[in-house]
């Protein structure tokens, strides 16, 4: 993979997919304050109106196959565009990090199977706060053979997807600790995103709470795993891999 060099170091290369969301234009804001990446290209689905914005060149997906030379493509978009990107990656040789949620269990084994070519990290979650999340409910529901399991995720009313994929990887840690969780979600507002996990015995309950109140904290984590994956050989990354 090559990333060009500059007086700070090396800069990556970043292809941008699901650019004019709420997630896309968190990261194109604070990949913009980086010095040591360069979002070369900017994806949508649709044709966007303005082919360049503020010197970052923007393509319709059917168009993709037209895009410069880059390192890392960040997708956060819908199941519907993941394997686009995906394929595209695997074509150029790049590393894909994809928040995308949603994803089939086809989707995921095309994930796997690329992985033996190119550095992939696919992450439900992007914060810090869910990491540590996750790690407590799997202690939890180790520690608390028997009690119910009940995880609770709140989102605004443009998700698509239900539940979460959070919710669906606090359920797995839960699972691996002997846990049977159940699921509730609930579509309202402009909720960014909370997520409740809830052990219940009779006569005593834990409550494990965590709540986004903005979505920079995903992109941040997104922007500093990108930075990081295109130096390691091709493999399936955990976000926990690429934080020191
Ligand atoms: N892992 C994490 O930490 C987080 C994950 N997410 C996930 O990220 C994804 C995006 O969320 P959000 O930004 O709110 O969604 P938005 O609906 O705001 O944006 C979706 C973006 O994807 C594009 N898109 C949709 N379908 C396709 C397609 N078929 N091909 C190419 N591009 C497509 C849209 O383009 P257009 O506008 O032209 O339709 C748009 O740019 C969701 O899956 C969400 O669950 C969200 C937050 C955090
Ligand atoms: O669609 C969203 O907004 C979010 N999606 C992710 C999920 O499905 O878990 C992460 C976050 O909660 C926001």
């Amino acid at each position: 993979m090559t990333s060009s060099t500059t007086k700070t170091g090396t800069t990556i290369r970043i292809l941008i997919h699901g650019a004019s969301g709420r997630m896309g234009q968190a990261l194109l804001r604070l990949a913009a304050e980086r010095d040591d990446a360069k979002v070369v290209a900017a994806v949508s689905r649709a044709q966007p109106a303005q082919r360049v914005v503020d010197g970052v060149p923007y393509f319709a997906a059917k168009e993709m196959h037209g895009v410069p030379a880059f390192d890392v493509a960040i997708d956060f978009s819908l199941a519907g565009g993941f394997d686009g990107i995906l394929g595209l990656c695997a074509e150029r040789d790049a590393a894909l990090v994809s928040g995308t949620t949603g994803l089939s269990d086809a989707q995921r084994a095309a994930l796997e199977s690329a992985a033996t070519r190119i550095p992939v990290l696919s992450s439900a979650n992007f914060s810090l706060g869910v990491a540590v999340l996750s790690e407590l409910v799997e202690r939890a529901a180790a520690a608390l053979p028997g009690w119910d399991c009940d995880i609770v995720e709140a989102h605004h009313v443009h998700k698509k997807d239900a539940p979460s994929g959070t919710a669906l990887a606090l359920g797995a840690c839960a699972e691996h600790g002997g846990a049977s969780p159940r699921y509730a979600s609930l579509r309202a507002g402009d909720i960014v995103g909370e997520h409740f996990v809830q052990f219940t015995a009779a006569g005593e309950r834990i409550e494990l709470n965590h709540r986004a109140t903005n979505r920079d904290i995903f992109a941040r984590g997104a922007l500093h795993a990108a930075t990081r994956l295109p130096a390691r050989v091709p493999g399936l990354y955990r976000l926990r891999d690429l934080l020191a």
